[in-house]
């Protein structure tokens, strides 16, 4: 199959061959962002135990020690696991049985809460990463509803917009079992953030601030099995914008980091009952490029279907992104320009939708 061509393929006309229909070439890799068969195992990404975070007395050896792995963690991999977290199995469980009865409905079921160019939250099945078609389907929500954000991406547009999530009908349980897990999985984020901030130096609510009206939102990802496995992905190459991400995943597999000492496509191995956290570009740009964010993509699986549920931790949408203050000085100036975050992300999520005027927006374009 890898010797196909993007230009010539023809899509394989067979019956049965996914729930996605005839394969559209729009999900056809380019040659050189094509999944290889086989991926690199390595026990790569650091696994840490966050157990220290909840003994009955502070122990403040034990949390510098954890808060060196993850600095170490931050810095050499841009990614890694947790256990040990806090986020009770339950409220994880819950969800994922829902968003699997949801995932299963007709698509015109799942249409109703279609996402629009408006309200980016709800169904969606067409998005694109770097112009080619990511293979799953996704439901979005927010953790603040209504959430606020720009009416639009045109920098002279004042105007704000409320946004407010699209809930289903079926299965009755969504709701709930995805505003549960948010409020536990939201905790997890803010000690990761505490922990993340004192790993660069500074105090541990240096942060908080940039959270109080957050932009968070959490992504239902469903990547049904694949008969193009070796041409597609369930994501493209990529790197989140947003702060940090803290990411559930089932058994199957399929994450794929790029490993930052020699640019290879490392799998991240499920471990059960833990979080992926990696950093997102505002961390970079926070920590002048101390911690950078790392491109990742999703492999996809000709026979099994596969579920992830990552939480995009954003800051207001009236954050000026740009080098904290204390992280930079004369010997180490500040490599990025300030910039609007909800104006760069309300850019982004209107890019994934359409095509539009201008080239879609990277932290490198604010970069001195
Ligand atoms: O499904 C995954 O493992 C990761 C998904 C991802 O990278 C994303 O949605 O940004
Ligand atoms: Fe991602």
């Amino acid at each position: 199959m890898s010797s196909i061509k993007t230009d010539n393929f023809t899509p394989p006309k067979k019956k049965n061959q996914s729930a996605m229909g005839e394969v559209d070439p729009a999900f056809i890799q380019a040659i050189e962002h094509r999944p290889k068969s086989e991926t690199i195992e390595v026990e790569g990404i650091p696994l840490i135990d966050l157990s220290p975070l909840n003994l009955p007395e502070f122990n403040s050896d034990a949390v510098s020690h954890l808060v060196t792995e993850i600095g170490e963690a931050c810095k050499n991999w841009g990614f890694f696991q947790v256990i040990n977290h806090g986020v009770p199995l339950k409220a994880s469980e819950k969800i994922q049985l829902a968003a699997k009865k949801f995932f299963h409905l007709p698509k015109e079921e799942k249409k109703k809460v279609s996402r629009d160019e408006i309200n980016p939250y709800g169904y969606y099945d067409t998005e694109h990463t770097k112009n080619v078609r990511d293979w799953k389907e996704v439901f979005d929500f927010t953790l603040q509803n209504p959430m606020i954000l720009p009416a639009s991406h045109d920098p002279d547009d004042k105007d704000l917009r409320k946004l407010f999530n699209h809930w289903p009908e079926n299965p009755p349980e969504l709701r709930e079992a995805c505003e549960e897990y948010a409020a536990e999985v939201k905790k997890l984020s803010f000690k990761l953030l505490e922990l993340i901030a004192l790993s660069l130096g500074l105090t541990k609510d240096r942060l908080n601030d940039f959270f109080e009206d957050h932009t968070s939102f959490i992504r239902l990802n469903y990547y049904p099995p694949c008969p193009i496995s070796d041409l597609a992905l369930g994501v493209g190459r990529h790197k989140d914008a947003g702060a940090l991400t803290v990411l559930a995943q089932d058994d199957v597999g399929g994450l794929q980091v790029k490993r930052k000492t020699d640019g290879e496509w490392i799998l991240v191995k499920p471990t059960p009952n833990a979080f992926i956290i990696n950093v997102g570009d505002i961390i970079q740009v926070w920590s002048n490029d101390k911690y950078e964010s790392v491109e990742h993509r999703v492999k996809v699986n000709s026979e099994k279907e596969r579920f992830s549920i990552p939480l995009f931790v954003n800051p207001a949408h009236y954050t000026l992104v740009e080098p904290l203050e204390e992280l930079v000085g004369e010997q180490n100036p500040a490599k990025y320009k300030a910039y609007n975050w909800g104006k760069f992300f309300v850019t982004r999520k209107l890019s994934n939708y359409k095509k539009l005027d201008v080239e879609n927006v990277q932290i490198y374009h604010f970069k001195n």
